[in-house]
């Protein structure tokens, strides 16, 4: 079905969710999240139980992630937990017995008796008596109740330990899938601000996974200590067991309660803390520094950063100071109830109705099983806190990666059903436009449901993880590989494109085709679409409608790291990676990051060799000063040093995004000879402003309002008298110092006049000031 025809104009940012679409301006203050709807109390009832049900599916997700991270650590911890949890049942029948002992002894000795106290052995057969003294009694159960305590102690400890190995190695195990899983994602995944709160979410919340674990495990550990502590409170009275087993529930719905609020507040400030870190970051690297000094923004910076901070953080005070003080009121409740209750066993004991022994015991039971409901309560509460956050880790882990995105766009090229992933992909029922196979003639293929790949995950948002793209469609793809030797042809067949958030087409219509081992520049004015171009090339987004075919093949069927094997990259937002000017230059082909000479090659290819040999370290000197004492460079070296990055492939595709933006008028003259000489028998894609040097490329394609309105050699542009021949007599112009720009040097003729009606397009067209 055909997709709607986009508009062509600037496009407008889509408006940020928190209300502050500007990371440096806007509102400090966070507004409070909406309130929550008043659900009808058999609507939260339900609620309720969805909640519970969610928290206990939960669970199995984060004992296999424990497991994954450690099985022995997990093990252990399970093992140890169950273990700790008895003890302090035994360690309250030994202090009963103690006691008891103890009175026994006062008494016997108060009433001048023999010193004797019968006990009874657990042997097999008959019950066996031994005789023996109350002092030797007493003696004997204090070492028990010792070797209890030591025991529990080393086990506790014990348990301490193991937790701790499972919390760092799972805590590695989540921050390692997380990054893992940001590399594999799609450059437009990236594009949405809901991305990165997500992306923030799940990488600041690497323990909570643990969380969830220790608390389960807590719980049952509560539960053992629960479950025999309760069978000696009610053998007391049974009453008394109901009180202190109920009094705790006020204090779990308030801790329920405030937990989902914790979560909804941390969703809400999420975009305020990025704004955070963009102002620490804007702050404390030196890239940044020049500007921020030059215009002396950082007061500004550094008190919006104050404000946000003080803001985040009252946010979060506030919470907690709510929270902590409900959940005072509460304890106090099941504290009334606990000490009512022990006085009640005190006046039993006093009138002589159960022991002291039976009185230390109920002491010790009925805060232990108080403590524990309690405990196993806000257990529930905090595994359900950690849920929602362990969901964001989930949401983010479902996210298709590229290389399932490729398989579900093919298997809706093929016309396959696939099950309905959320974000966008396509579901049963998608009609996916026919694509035809690669051949000469190139009709334009119909709009399809391409688009609908592109758009923003709503899934991102917030609600259920989305259902993953099926496996069987992921199997069932099967990239088809380039010729080889790849020869290097390049087909644009009728592309159109936009940007994820955006609705303007960044690229209308575009079709072209390129020989191998043609040089072609791209120009055009700023935000015509020539980068976008040459990242649908490297197939860092895939185009709405339309293909580009490399001898022949649909790039969207061929395995992303294959095809990208095949090109050398420059861009124009180049990175400048803090090491040495080796690896910097190495870093092209990872494979090859060892091998000097070959380093080298690139370096004189890329024009960098030069000054790098006369660094202090030569090659082995470190660039940058965030690690060790590096040297800085300037913008042109830089950009020499990522062009060489670009020449250490043999690839068959060179793509040049400005690539002497900061290059002198020599170098990129130079740049361009070496290209020329590098790229026989390569396809060189060159993005340039500098005509002087796009001029000598073999074809040059104009690109304006993201369409090919102008293509062919500098001459028959010249000749056509159209935009490009416009833009270039005015830069020509600017250089003789003719600021009519009415003369125009024609390649090798010299200067001619324009000709005569040659349109004149003031304001429109690349920068024409001589770079
Ligand atoms: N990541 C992006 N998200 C949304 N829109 C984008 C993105 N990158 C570029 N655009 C938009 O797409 C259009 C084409 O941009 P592109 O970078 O291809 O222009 P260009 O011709 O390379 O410009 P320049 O000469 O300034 O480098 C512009 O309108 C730009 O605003």
């Amino acid at each position: 079905m055909p997709g709607p025809r986009r508009r062509r104009g600037r496009g407008a940012p889509e408006p940020d969710d928190s209300g502050l679409p500007s990371g440096l301006t806007g509102p400090v203050d966070i507004p409070d999240p909406p309130p929550p709807a008043r659900l009808p109390r058999r609507e939260r009832f339900r609620k309720g139980v969805r909640s519970a049900v969610a928290t206990a599916a939960g669970l199995p997700r984060v004992l296999r992630l424990c497991w994954q991270a450690s099985p022995w650590a997990t093990v252990m911890l399970a093992l140890l937990t169950v273990v700790v949890g008895l003890f302090p049942a035994l360690t309250a029948s030994t202090a009963r017995l103690l006691v008891d002992a103890v009175v026994h002894a006062v008494e016997i000795r108060a009433s001048h008796r023999p010193d004797r106290a019968d006990l009874v052995l657990p042997l097999p057969g008959s019950p066996h008596l031994a005789t023996t003294s109350t002092t030797r009694v007493v003696f004997w159960l204090a070492v028990t109740q010792f070797v209890v305590y030591t025991v529990s102690e080393v086990l506790t400890a014990a348990r301490s330990i193991v937790q701790r190995v499972l919390s760092d190695r799972l805590s590695l195990t989540v921050s390692t899938m997380v990054v893992a899983k940001a590399s594999q994602l799609e450059l437009s995944f990236f594009e949405q601000s809901e991305s990165y709160d997500l992306l923030q979410r799940a990488a600041d919340q690497g323990t909570r996974p643990f969380n969830t674990l220790t608390t389960f495990f807590g719980l049952l550990q509560t539960l053992v200590t629960f479950a025999s502590m309760i069978g000696l409170l009610i053998g007391l009275n049974p009453w008394l067991g109901l009180i202190v087993l109920v009094a705790p529930i006020p204090a779990f719905v308030v801790d329920t309660r405030y937990g989902s609020w914790t979560y909804a507040r941390s969703r809400w400030t999420s975009p305020v803390n990025r704004r955070i870190m963009y102002l620490q970051r804007l702050l404390t690297t030196d890239n940044d520094a020049k500007e921020i000094k030059l215009f002396n923004l950082g007061p500004y910076l550094v008190d919006r950063f104050r404000l946000l901070s003080a803001n985040y953080n009252q946010r979060l005070r506030e919470l907690s100071i709510r929270r902590q003080l409900a959940e005072l009121g509460w304890s106090l409740v099941s504290e009334i109830a606990r000490s009512g209750s022990y006085l009640y066993v005190a006046l039993q004991a006093a009138a002589g109705a159960l022991t002291l022994g039976d009185l230390t015991l109920y002491g010790t039971a009925a805060s232990s099983v108080q403590g524990g409901v309690s405990s196993m309560l806000s257990s529930l509460t905090q595994m359900y806190e950690n849920n929602l956050y362990v969901d964001d880790l989930y949401r983010l882990l479902a996210a298709p990666t590229e290389a399932e995105l490729q398989a579900a766009r093919a298997a809706g090229r093929a016309g396959l059903a696939t099950a309905e992933p959320a974000g966008g992909q396509p579901g049963p029922g998608v009609a996916p436009p026919p694509r035809r196979p690669a051949d000469d003639t190139l009709p334009k293929p119909s709009r399809g449901s391409a688009l609908a790949l592109m758009k923003p995950s709503p899934w991102t948002a917030g609600g259920p993880p989305p259902k993953p793209i099926p496996r069987s469609v992921v199997e069932a793809f099967t990239p088809t590989p380039l010729p080889v030797p790849l020869r290097g042809d390049v087909v644009f067949d009728h592309v159109s494109f936009h940007y994820p958030g955006t609705d303007r087409n960044a690229l209308v219509d575009v079709t072209f085709e390129v020989a191998a081992g043609e040089t072609i520049a791209i120009v055009g004015r700023n935000g015509a679409g020539k980068s976008t171009l040459i990242k649908l090339l490297c197939r860092l987004y895939s185009p709405d409608e339309g293909r580009i075919l490399i001898d022949g093949v649909d790039i969207a069927d061929v395995d992303a790291d294959v095809l990208r094997s095949q090109f050398g990259a420059v861009f124009q937002d180049h990175v400048s990676f803090q090491a040495s000017a080796a690896e910097n230059i190495g870093l092209g082909q990872l494979d090859e990051l060892e091998d000097r000479p070959r380093v080298e090659g690139a370096g004189v290819a890329g024009g960098a060799d030069e000054f790098i040999r006369e660094l202090a370290q030569g090659y082995d000197t470190s660039l940058g000063r965030w690690f060790g004492n590096g040297v800085n460079l300037s913008g042109g070296q830089w950009q020499k040093v990522a062009l060489s990055r670009g020449f250490m492939r043999e690839a068959r595709i060179l793509v040049l995004d400005e690539p002497s933006a900061a290059l002198d008028a020599r170098a990129e003259h130079d740049l361009f000879a070496r290209l020329r000489a590098l790229a026989t028998n390569r396809t060189a894609f060159y993005i340039s402003h500098r005509f002087s040097t796009v001029r000598q490329a073999d074809r040059i394609l104009f690109l304006d309002e993201g369409g090919i309105t102008e293509s062919g050699t500098h001459h028959e542009l010249m000749a056509q008298g159209g935009q490009y021949a416009e833009l270039f007599s005015l830069q020509a112009a600017a250089y003789l110092d003719d600021p009519a720009g009415a003369t125009a040097p024609t390649g090798e003729a010299g200067p001619t006049r324009l000709p005569p009606g040659a349109p004149r397009r003031p304001g429109r067209g690349p920068d024409p000031r001589p770079r």
